[in-house]
């Protein structure tokens, strides 16, 4: 068995090996590239997260395609559905735009629940959702994510931009908590 790896004050071992992340993100590239033929899709990727996913997936795709890279402010005002992050660093016009957002992962569902909305009341003309993994066993929303690359049971993950502690975004295959 391969070498268990350690980051921080937890060991991690491989759980999903690069190739099967290429061909999952090619998977997801043909078809958005096939759903969005005539659209000019806009990607909206989530930073820190999902700069890798964004940057494979964009490479995968067929059809004429823009990407722009937001944040989400870590504070916001408090909503009675809970905290909203607001969006930071969206200069593009989204306005009439088909919106793809890309993640990393969909864990509780918590930061897409919140960004949907916002972008709905910016005026799309549609706006669906691309992430390399999903938890689905730790949604708290009822969420309809059109395109999940790979989903995983509930357990912490690093690697292929995914972080513990700021570490280990890094690495090319995705590791689980032991
Ligand atoms: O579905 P959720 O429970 O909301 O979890 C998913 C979010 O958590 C991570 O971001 P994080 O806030 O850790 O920032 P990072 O991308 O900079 O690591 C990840 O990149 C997603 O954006
Ligand atoms: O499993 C995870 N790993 C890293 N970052 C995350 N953010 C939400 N879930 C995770």
């Amino acid at each position: 068995m391969l070498q268990p790896i350690t980051i921080h004050d937890k060991q991690f071992s491989l759980y999903i090996p690069e190739r099967r992340i290429q061909h999952s993100v090619e998977v997801v590239a043909a078809r958005i590239s096939h759903d969005y033929r005539c659209k000019q899709p806009l990607f909206l990727a989530v930073l820190n997260g999902s700069f890798m996913f964004a940057s494979d997936l964009m490479k995968e795709m067929s059809i004429p395609c823009e990407i722009s890279f937001i944040k989400l402010s870590s504070y916001a005002d408090m909503k009675s559905t809970g905290k909203v992050k607001e969006i930071m660093g969206l200069n593009q016009e989204i306005e009439g735009r088909h919106v793809v957002i890309v993640e990393d992962i969909v864990d509780t569902g918590n930061t897409i629940a919140g960004l949907l909305p916002q972008l709905r009341e910016k005026g799309v003309a549609s706006v669906e959702v691309a992430t390399m993994l999903i938890k689905p066993e730790c949604l708290e929303h009822n969420l309809s994510i059109k395109y999940p690359a790979i989903s995983v049971p509930g357990e912490f993950v690093v690697g292929y931009g995914l972080d513990y502690n700021g570490l280990g975004r890094n690495l090319r295959d995705i590791y689980k908590v032991m």
